[in-house]
């Protein structure tokens, strides 16, 4: 400014004077200068605006105590592109900071950064003399409410319940939160409480996300563009409350809007240009040293000489200097003009500290988590129905689909001992009575046909080809005179007899072997139907019928029973694999949801830690495994006969385990993957190989030796084992078969959270970093 009036000057064509006396300048102006720029010098409302009451207040403003020192802060996303360029910022208590600033120009990190969500490359950040992040900073937690510039709500929580729910997180007593409720749905203008927040319009969710942020009442708030899709009345009232609270609770507020011409209202703009701060002075002193009546003429002209100035050094520089020696230009200018505000009075952050103990804030943090994911989950009934049905929908089908006897199986029969236009006549019982005729006729009326359904060839050729053709499984052909043959065999004693009746005396038997299980059967079949011919026979000649036997005996099993099917030996581990498995999928879904709205970030700006987190999740879902686990068992039981011999209580608490450890693998995969697809898959890749490998399916003796050893190290092997112990031997927990599945489970679970932690300490330093 000249004596004699305004006078601005600028580099590179952009020249614009006003060669009169400010006082002359109070009709309204428009200038347009070199670069189009449009300047409307309206002092009439402004007038006062620019009075001497102001300059006072502004010189006032620098005494105050620093709320937040930033130094020559740099940070890059991408190297050789810094986002934030040697910063510098500093806000006084008690003040409005405006930041401004063209789209991408890093307001949003700066603020990241400031609340200690992002770290930076070098320089130093102090929000009330600490470091943001710093144990005991209260930033990000209490000492700040953050508007982020997404919605970050939870769309299906009414205002009223997020309210709560941001109250109890920030310790607030259920009377504090019901009058800052009150007194903010009046302030924001907000639809009735009870309305959900996913049926607001963009307008009212972006008032009730600073609603939330004002609820603490912090000493200090980071609002970014709170104004955005606000009507222009309610724009006024959010300025007057923030002005209000500027000057009533001392309360520091920074915030970024384009609305340029808002920026009045504040004490302090910091116009910001490619990670650099151009300017930070009051909007007076830049009104004044502009003589105009409007902001953002004056922005559009710095950020206008600040391209035309780097134009110019790289013109300049191009000629002797490297590009990295261009100066920071008009920021480097502003920064050595304002940033000498060293000697003043820092904040300390103990004067905010109130005095809280960590274990009550915990417990405020879970109560509120979990009242928030039960309010989440319940909402929607068909998924809450469908999770907890599902494990129990699963374990009928794999009982109803799984282990079951193959039957009936086609079979064919050639059959050269009887005449075969008279195949068999059903031959009865004819208990008592020795039939040494058409005895293939006998073996054949023994095969159980709900097994096994006969069709009979006329020789072994057309057998054959219907085996080849696949229409049979197998067939069995009965030799000529194999009556007379099997007799002969059968009376020898111990007699020879010649090759001859040997070959006549055997069933032979071709058959299809590609169902192991399938063929299993068909073998024990046509054993069993053997056994029972023989006993027939010998008791119905007069012999005793344990001929027949095997000469081996097997005592009575002391656990389980010989009959048993595969299915008692899978459905315990079935369900323990299916209580693994969708933990994981729904824990990690909520994870990558709540990171993808934005309310797991905000959260954590309200100071909850990773572990909260974890065990609020962890709470809410034990309790959907508990009727996952009981629904599952109860069905079991009361379908498929197959019972508990052990404690239920002991198999309820090892699948909790077992939930449990899904839900922390879930967090885990949550914790690095974004997007829901990634970890979908993600949590099939790790389910499958434990449930494949853990012996769930086939007992672990069956795996290649080196597999074994594998096996035993991953998460559901032991607990497998343990579950079958209890629900088919009976055994107690201090069974050495029964603990280490506990144990194991156990251990698992503290590695999974270890992980995690250490994981979202990594992301965290990488994304602070
Ligand atoms: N996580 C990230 N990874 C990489 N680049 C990023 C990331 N976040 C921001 N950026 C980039 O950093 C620059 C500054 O972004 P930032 O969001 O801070 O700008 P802004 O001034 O807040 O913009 P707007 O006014 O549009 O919100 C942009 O070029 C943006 O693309």
């Amino acid at each position: 400014m000249s004596e004699s009036g305004v006078k601005l000057t600028s580099v590179n064509n952009v020249n614009l004077s006003f060669d009169m006396e400010p006082e002359k300048l109070q009709l309204p102006q428009i200038i347009i200068n070199d670069c189009g720029l449009l300047m409307q010098n309206d002092l009439k409302g402004g007038g006062d605006f620019l009075g001497t009451q102001i300059i006072s207040k502004y010189e006032k403003l620098e005494q105050r105590p620093v709320a937040i020192r930033i130094r020559n802060v740099v940070k890059y996303y991408q190297p050789g592109v810094p986002t934030l360029d040697h910063l510098n910022m500093t806000v006084h208590e008690g003040t409005i900071y405006t930041l401004l600033g063209s789209s991408g120009c890093g307001k949003t990190t700066l603020l990241s950064c400031t609340i200690g969500l992002q770290n930076v490359d070098s320089g130093d950040i102090r929000v009330f003399g600490c470091e943001p992040g710093a144990k005991e900073s209260g930033v990000p937690g209490k000492l700040v409410g953050y508007m982020p510039q997404e919605i970050s709500l939870y769309p299906s929580l009414s205002i009223q319940e997020l309210l709560e729910y941001y109250g109890m997180l920030y310790g607030m007593s259920d009377d504090e939160t019901q009058e800052r409720t009150k007194f903010l749905i009046q302030l924001l203008e907000l639809p009735v409480p009870s309305r959900r927040v996913g049926t607001l319009s963009g307008g009212q969710k972006r008032r009730v996300s600073f609603a939330v942020s004002l609820l603490p009442d912090p000493p200090l708030l980071i609002l970014d563009e709170p104004t955005v899709g606000v009507d222009p009345l309610l724009r006024e009232s959010i300025w007057d409350h923030l002005v209000d609270l500027v000057s009533r609770k001392k309360t520091t507020v920074i915030i970024t809007t384009h609305y340029v011409e808002e920026a009045r209202k504040s004490d302090m703009i910091g116009l910001m240009r490619n990670g650099r701060l151009l300017v930070e002075k009051s909007p007076q002193s830049l009104l004044e040293e502009h003589s105009t009546a409007l902001l953002s003429p004056i922005v559009l002209k710095l950020c206008r000489d600040d391209s035309c100035m780097n134009l110019q050094a790289i013109t300049n520089n191009n000629k002797n200097t490297t590009l990295n020696a261009i100066p920071n230009n008009l920021s480097m200018m502003n920064n050595k003009i304002n940033f000498n505000s060293g000697e003043n009075e820092v904040l300390s952050v103990q004067r905010y500290t109130r005095n809280i103990s960590k274990a009550k804030q915990t417990k405020n943090h879970l109560m509120a988590m979990i009242k928030k994911n039960t309010m989440l989950i319940s909402r929607n009934y068909l998924f809450l129905s469908f999770l907890i049905c599902v494990p129990a929908i699963q374990a009928c089908l794999f009982c109803l689909a799984v282990g079951n006897d193959p039957k009936p199986l086609p079979f064919g029969v050639v059959n050269e001992d009887v005449n075969i236009t008279h195949p068999c006549l059903p031959t009865g019982e004819d208990e008592g009575v020795c039939l040494i005729e058409n005895l293939s006729c006998q073996y054949i009326d023994k095969i159980p046909i709900d097994h096994i359904s006969l069709s009979f060839y006329p020789s072994a050729k057309e057998a054959k080809e219907s085996l080849l053709m696949g229409r049979i499984w197998g067939y069995m052909m009965f030799p000529q005179n194999y009556s007379q043959n099997f007799f002969l065999r059968a009376t020898s004693g111990s007699q020879f007899f010649d090759n001859e009746t040997f070959a006549g005396s055997n069933i032979i038997f071709e058959m299809d072997a590609t169902s192991k299980q399938i063929t299993a059967t068909l073998i024990k079949v046509f054993g069993d139907t053997y056994k029972s011919f023989s006993q027939h026979l010998l008791r119905g000649c007069g012999y005793d019928e344990r001929l027949a036997d095997v000469p081996m005996q097997f005592l009575p099993p002391v656990y389980g029973d010989y009959s048993a099917g595969f299915r008692d030996f899978l459905a315990p581990s079935l369900v323990l694999g299916i209580l693994f498995f969708f933990p994981i999928l729904s824990s990690s879904m909520q994870c990558i949801r709540e990171k993808k709205q934005g309310t797991l970030e905000r959260t954590e700006i309200a100071g909850v830690r990773t572990w909260e987190i974890l065990a609020a999740y962890s709470v809410t879902e034990s309790v959907i495994v508990l009727l996952q686990t009981a629904l599952g068992f109860l069905i079991m039981a009361v379908v498929f006969q197959i019972s508990v011999k052990g404690s239920v209580a002991l198999v309820v608490a090892l699948c909790m385990l077992i939930g449990l450890s899904g839900v922390s693998v879930g967090f885990l995969i949550g914790s690095f993957c974004r997007e829901e697809t990634e970890a979908a898959l993600l949590s099939m890749a790790v389910f499958f190989p434990n449930f494949i490998l853990a012996g769930m399916f086939w007992p672990l003796e069956g795996l290649p030796r080196i597999l074994q050893y594998f096996a035993y190290v991953l998460p559901c092997t032991l607990a497998s084992d343990s579950v079958r112990s209890i629900v088919n031997r009976g055994w107690g927990f201090t069974h050495p078969k029964v603990w280490p599945g506990f144990a194991v489970t156990f251990a698992w679970i503290a590695a999974y959270w270890i992980l995690t932690l250490i994981l979202q300490k990594i992301t965290s330093v990488r994304r602070r970093g």
